[in-house]
């Protein structure tokens, strides 16, 4: 044995083309958006680095990088996920990389959460003019973002504010601020991913301004039949991580039994904190009028007894309350929360 000496780690590659499956390589779907691959080279490069195998970005064109149709008109969650699970269930690659938060809750036939890789910056972002934030915006400011959500939680701080839908990708988003637009708000994971912080005039808070479920977090798909064998075992688990996949899957947990879309406003926020992972979660009123909020906490540590995988039933658990909670106080009623993919 010679375990001081550290494995040569394999090389990481793009593919724009599809790619026969071989040994000693792995095939990892990615939509090509900027955001995409560069946040899928991270999680290759981890792999290779643990694992000695080449990996291969294979990249997957969506329905949702080419519409041009409003995000909340797109028929809820998922617009950017079906290519991407369609393309691993027919081989054509061997993991997928997603932005959590674009996941529909509901599970997928024939597909596993295979690893939750250590998250991002989960809060929302704004990119204003002249360095400003949100409170020197001056009245009436035109503020751009495609998510009910972020534009109900802008006009619950600031009634006067004009929102107006926003699309395309971050670079498009971006370079309306100071042309049309006096500020944007965007996930900060994506701009900070994308090396695009200097855009960002203020981090709102997650305690005010709680982000959409997941947001921040990757998901890294594998097919079902193929999750507890190598070498996916040995590629999943040198990238997951038991904090962000908790704190991750209460919030989606929350998502799904409210039985909301991506594009509901909903904002929420898991963390752990000792032996604990606490959710709290905000229902808005799309204009900004009127919010629910509720919590709670169970008792949660990164080691189950024996096995060392997550204590696996907690997030769901807590989930499930702090919807619970929020359905008894009329949270339907305040808000549309379909759009269930
Ligand atoms: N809804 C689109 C989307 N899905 C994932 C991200 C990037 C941030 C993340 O990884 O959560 C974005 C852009 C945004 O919300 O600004």
């Amino acid at each position: 044995m010679n375990a001081s000496l550290p494995s040569p780690s394999g090389r990481v590659f793009r593919s724009d083309a599809p790619l026969a499956p071989a040994p000693g390589l792995l095939r990892v779907g990615t939509r090509g958006s900027a955001l995409a691959v560069s946040q899928t080279t991270m999680v290759a490069e981890q792999m290779a680095t643990a694992t000695g195998l080449d990996v291969a970005l294979v990249i997957i064109t969506t329905h949702g990088d080419v519409t041009r149709a409003p995000l909340s008109q797109l028929g809820g969650t998922g617009v950017f996920v079906s290519a991407l699970r369609d393309a691993l269930l027919a081989g054509e690659c061997d993991l997928a990389v997603h932005s959590l938060k674009d996941l529909p809750t509901g599970a997928c036939a024939g597909i596993s959460l295979g690893a939750v890789p250590v998250r991002a910056d989960a809060r929302d972002a704004l990119c204003a003019r002249d360095g400003l934030t949100l409170a020197d915006l001056p009245v009436g400011a035109r503020v751009g973002t495609g998510s009910p959500r972020r534009a109900a939680q802008i006009r619950a701080r600031r009634s006067d504010i004009d929102v107006h839908d926003l699309r395309g990708n971050v670079d498009t988003r971006l370079g309306r601020v100071g042309v049309d637009l006096d500020a944007v708000v965007l996930a900060a994971a994506g701009l900070d991913r994308l090396g695009r912080a200097d855009a960002i005039t203020e981090r709102f808070p997650l305690t005010d301004v709680p982000a959409a479920p997941g947001q921040g977090a990757l998901a890294i798909e594998v097919r079902a039949a193929d999750a507890t064998t190598e070498p996916y075992i040995a590629a999943l688990s040198a990238v997951d991580d038991a904090e962000a996949r908790a704190t991750a899957l209460a919030e989606r947990s929350l998502l799904a039994t409210l039985e909301a879309g991506c594009a509901a406003p909903i904002g929420a926020c898991a963390e752990v904190t000792g032996d604990e992972l606490r959710l709290r979660a905000v229902v808005y009123r799309v204009d900004g009028s009127e919010q629910l909020t509720a919590e709670a906490s169970l008792p949660w540590s990164t080691t189950a007894p024996d096995s060392g995988v997550p204590v696996p039933e907690v997030p769901a658990e807590l989930g499930r309350r702090v919807a619970a909670e929020l359905l008894a106080a009329g949270a339907a009623d305040l808000a549309p929360l379909g759009g269930r993919a």
